[in-house]
């Protein structure tokens, strides 16, 4: 199993991920921001990274004590790069673990025959279809809490839409390297991939299914496979990283939540509707 450490070490001069020179500048400006921390320049940090604990604290007249801090002052220094050290490896981890699942990125991936059904999978849980059928099904109820269970899953899905939306443009990460931007109907937003807008909307649309319109227990298994399916797909078409789906994962179903809590209710709908017209 090769290691997520990696390929060409003299390249950036410091430790760098697995994936393209996107993923490498991710992982190298935590690297960058984690040396500068330790000093000025990679030579100080390494001297000082070499330094036994025991010998830090040996000196800690000649830097902690003159600079009036003691060892334990030196301890909570060092968590936070700790945190960036484990941030940095699982950066690294998801890198390494995203670009051997992404066995269908081209046809001529090592699973590129499944490539036409990944895509289909990938059409079950786009944006269009959902808002479409919602709205079909909404237009064509004949009950009023039909209508109702429809209006607020089609404002869930408007909902998920301008969250995701916001979230890509404030991160800004860029998609896999190995990822073929042949997706129909995209949002300029949709270069970049955290979340997965695919992950979220399954997500919120398999909890939104499961509460309301799915009752029969084996159905409400198909619709957690088809949401896992949906995660899955999109890793391995390369579109996504893992944590890109793990965090849509997570979005998408606190997004349900808050379609709970904003629940348009006939008579909020009469009351809106009154205040507009
Ligand atoms: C009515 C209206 C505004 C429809 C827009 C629907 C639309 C174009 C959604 C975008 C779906 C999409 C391609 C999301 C990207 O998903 P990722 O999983 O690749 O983040």
């Amino acid at each position: 199993m090769p290691s997520p450490k990696t390929k060409n070490p003299g390249r950036s001069g410091g430790s760098q991920a697995v994936g393209s020179s996107s993923d490498r500048f991710e992982f190298a400006s935590l690297n960058k921001s984690l040396l500068q921390r330790q000093g000025s320049d990679p030579a100080t940090a390494r001297l000082r990274a070499s330094e036994s604990p025991t010998r830090r604290r040996g000196s800690s007249s000649s830097t902690g004590s003159a600079s009036g801090q003691g060892p334990e002052e030196d301890g909570i220094r060092l968590n936070p790069s700790f945190i960036r050290v484990a941030l940095s490896s699982l950066l690294a981890i998801d890198l390494w673990m995203s670009k051997r699942l992404g066995v269908c990125a081209c046809e001529d991936s090592s699973w590129g025959s499944v490539r036409p059904l990944m895509k289909l999978i990938e059409i079950s849980g786009h944006g269009i279809p959902w808002l479409a059928g919602t709205a079909y099904c909404m237009y064509k109820s004949d009950s009023p809490a039909g209508q109702e269970v429809m209006l607020n899953l089609f404002m869930g899905l408007l909902l998920d839409l301008v969250l995701v939306g916001i979230v890509k443009a404030l991160v800004r990460r860029r998609r896999p390297s190995h990822n073929r931007m042949d997706m129909f109907a995209t949002f300029s937003v949709d270069r970049y991939s955290f979340p997965s807008g695919h992950a979220t909307r399954a997500a919120m649309c398999g909890r939104f299914l499961s509460a309301h319109l799915v009752l029969a227990a084996p159905l409400r298994v198909l619709v957690q496979l088809w949401v896992g399916t949906v995660g899955l797909s999109r890793v391995m078409l390369g579109r996504h990283n893992v944590t890109d789906v793990a965090f849509g994962f997570w979005m998408g179903y606190c997004q349900y939540n808050l379609i709970e809590m904003l629940w348009i209710s006939p008579q909020t709908l009469q009351g809106l509707l009154g205040y507009v017209v």
